[in-house]
C-alpha cells in the first residue's frame, strides 16, 4: 500500500532519501522523468504532432525540462514554454535547462500563440506540491487560455494550481491525465478537484516503502496489488460453515429491492449460509429473487450468537423502534455492518452510537455522513470529522464516493482506487453492504473486510459497465462479483 505524504514534506523526503542513496536531487529528478517518458511512450507512440511542456520555475519545471530532453531524443517533436529568467529558477531546473538539445524549440510565455496548440499534446510542467497561493498574473492567463484549447493534456505529479492537502482557490489545469510520482497527493483524491485532474497514474519512482513509512500521516492508496494480502484462503475440506452464516436486517414495503440486492451481493461475494429478517408479508420477493436465501419470521436476540455477522439497514424504513435496533445491538458481540436507513436511525437517535460493537463497520455516501456527524465546508474537513468520529466511537467508517475512504479506529484512512462514474446507481450501496457483511461472516477483520468489499465493488463496477456504461445496475454489478476473484486471481 502507497503512503500519502503531506505535499510540504516531498522535499525534505526527496532529500532524506537521495542522501541515503548517494545520489543528487537532480538524479532523482532524472527518475521521475524517465518514469513519465516510460508511460508517456506507452501511451502516445508515435504522436505527430508538436509537444510543447510548460516549465515553471521550480523543480515542476525542473522535470518538464528533462522530459522535453528524453522526449526529443527519443524523436518527438518538442517545444518548452518558459515563464521566468532561467537564473531565477531553481538549481536542478537550470541544470536541465543547460542539458537541453538543440532541437527542442524554447518559447517565452509572452509570445506563444495558442492557436499552434490545436491537436497537440500540452504537458503541464508549471507547478507540483509547491504551489503555495492561488495563480495570478502570467501563470493563470496561461492556464486559462490551456483550458480553452483543443489538445491533450498531461499535468506532471499535480496539476498546475492544485494544492496537494488543501482545497484549492481560484483556476487550475485540468488535465486528461495526471501522473504523478510515488504516491498520489491528497489534493488528487478529493471530489472538489475532480474536474482537474483527469486520470490518475502513479509513476513508481524508486523510493522504497519501508522509507516512505518515516514520513507516514497514516494515509493510505489502496491498489489492486494490494488485495490478495488482505483475503484469506480456503481449502477443499472448508464447508459452507466456514464461508459464514450472516444474518441481513431490513426491507420494508416497497424497499424490499435493497435487502434482496444486498443479500444476493452476499452470496456472489461467498456467504456459506445468508438469512434475511424482513416484513414477512414481503417474504415472496427474496424467496423468488434469491432462493439460496432463508427469509426469519422473528429471531430470538439469545440467538444472534449463531451469526458470524450481521448487517443492518438496507431499505429498513424509518419507522423502527429505536429501543429494538438498540437491543440487536447490544445482543451482538461481533462487530455489525450498518447501512442506509440503520445510519438514517443512528443520526435520529444519537444515543444508540454507544450501543454499537467495537469495530463495526458504517458505510455511509456523504449525505448519511453529514446527518450523523454534523456538514462540513469541503472533504479535508470532512476526512478530518472522519477520523474524529472513527475515533471516538471505535468503529471502521467507509465514506463513499470516487476514492472511498476508510478510516479505522485507530485514526488512519486508506483511500481506495478501484470503481468508476457508472457506479452511481441506485442500490450500489446495498450491493456494498452484502459484500462487506459476507467478508466479516467468512472471518475476516474488519479493516480486511473493508478493504476487500470496497475493491472488489469497485472492480466489479469497472468490469461490468465495459459493455454497459451508463446503463449499468446494481444487479450488473453483483452478477460481476465473481469476476472480481477471477480478475486478482483469487481461489
Ligand atoms: N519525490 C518527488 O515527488 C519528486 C518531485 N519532484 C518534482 O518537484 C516538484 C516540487 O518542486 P518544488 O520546486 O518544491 O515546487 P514547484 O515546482 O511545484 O513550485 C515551486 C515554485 O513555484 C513558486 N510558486 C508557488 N506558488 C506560486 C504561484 N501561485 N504563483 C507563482 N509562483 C508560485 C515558488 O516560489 P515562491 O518563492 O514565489 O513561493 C517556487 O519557486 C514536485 O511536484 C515534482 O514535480 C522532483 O523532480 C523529483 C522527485
Ligand atoms: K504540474
Amino acid at each position: 500500500m502507497l503512503e500519502i505524504i503531506e505535499g510540504n514534506r516531498v522535499s525534505e523526503l526527496d532529500k532524506a532519501f537521495a542522501k541515503s542513496e548517494g545520489m543528487s536531487s537532480w538524479d532523482l529528478m532524472e527518475r521521475a522523468a524517465i518514469s513519465f517518458f516510460n508511460w508517456f511512450k506507452l501511451h502516445f507512440t508515435n504522436f505527430p504532432n508538436e509537444i510543447f511542456i510548460f516549465c515553471g520555475p521550480g523543480n515542476n519545471g525542473g522535470d518538464g525540462l528533462a522530459v522535453a530532453r528524453l522526449l526529443e531524443m527519443d524523436g518527438f517533436k518538442v517545444a518548452v514554454v518558459t515563464f521566468e529568467d532561467v537564473l531565477n529558477c531553481s538549481q536542478d531546473y537550470q541544470i536541465n535547462f543547460t542539458k537541453l538539445p538543440l532541437g527542442v524549440k524554447v518559447l517565452v510565455y509572452e509570445s506563444l500563440e495558442f492557436d499552434l496548440l490545436k491537436n497537440c499534446i500540452c504537458i503541464d510542467a508549471i507547478f507540483g506540491v509547491g504551489v503555495n497561493r492561488p495563480l495570478s498574473g502570467k501563470y493563470l492567463k496561461t492556464i486559462n487560455s490551456l483550458n480553452k484549447v483543443n489538445a491533450k493534456k498531461i499535468a506532471i505529479d499535480l496539476p498546475s494550481g492544485i494544492p496537494a492537502d488543501t482545497i484549492l482557490e481560484g483556476d487550475a489545469f485540468q488535465a486528461d491525465f495526471t501522473c504523478t510520482f510515488q504516491f498520489p497527493k491528497l489534493g488528487l483524491l478529493i471530489p472538489e478537484h475532480a474536474d482537474f485532474t483527469g486520470k490518475i497514474e502513479v509513476l513508481d519512482i524508486g523510493i522504497p516503502e519501508p522509507f516512505l513509512k518515516s514520513f507516514s500521516q497514516k494515509k493510505y492508496y489502496v491498489q489492486k496489488k494490494d488485495i490478495p494480502s488482505f483475503h484469506r484462503k480456503f481449502n477443499n475440506f472448508s464447508h459452507k460453515g466456514d464461508f459464514g452464516r450472516i444474518l441481513l436486517i431490513g426491507g420494508d414495503q416497497g424497499k424490499m429491492g435493497a435487502i434482496l440486492l444486498c443479500s444476493r451481493a452476499a452470496l456472489r461475494t461467498g456467504s456459506g449460509l445468508v438469512h434475511v429478517f424482513a416484513p414477512w408479508d414481503e417474504r415472496l420477493v427474496i424467496q423468488v429473487g434469491a432462493p439460496e436465501v432463508m427469509v426469519v419470521n422473528d429471531f430470538s436476540l439469545s440467538d444472534l450468537g449463531i451469526f458470524d455477522a450481521i448487517g443492518i439497514g438496507p431499505g429498513w424504513g424509518l419507522e423502527v423502534d429505536p429501543n429494538y435496533f438498540e437491543m440487536i445491538l447490544q445482543s451482538f458481540n461481533s462487530p455489525v455492518v450498518i447501512d442506509a436507513d440503520g445510519l438514517n436511525i443512528l443520526s435520529k437517535n444519537p444515543n444508540l452510537l454507544k450501543a454499537i460493537p467495537p469495530n463495526s463497520i458504517l458505510t455511509p455516501h456523504i449525505k448519511e455522513f453529514e446527518r450523523l456527524a454534523g456538514s462540513f465546508k469541503d472533504q479535508i474537513e470532512r476526512l478530518e470529522k472522519a477520523r474524529e468520529f472513527s475515533i471516538n466511537h471505535k468503529v471502521f467508517l467507509v465514506l463513499k464516493g470516487a476514492f472511498t475512504c476508510i478510516t479505522c479506529p485507530d485514526g488512519s484512512q486508506y483511500f481506495n482506487s478501484s470503481g468508476n462514474k457508472y457506479m452511481a446507481t441506485a442500490g450500489s450501496g446495498d450491493v456494498l453492504t452484502g459484500m462487506i457483511t459476507s467478508f466479516l461472516g467468512q472471518g475476516y477483520d474488519s479493516l480486511s473486510a473493508a478493504i476487500c468489499g470496497v475493491f472488489q465493488h469497485g472492480l466489479a463496477g469497472e468490469l461490468a459497465s465495459v459493455k454497459k456504461r451508463r446503463g449499468m445496475v446494481a444487479s450488473d454489478i453483483l452478477e460481476t462479483i465473481p469476476q472480481t476473484y477471477l480478475n486478482l486471481d483469487i481461489e
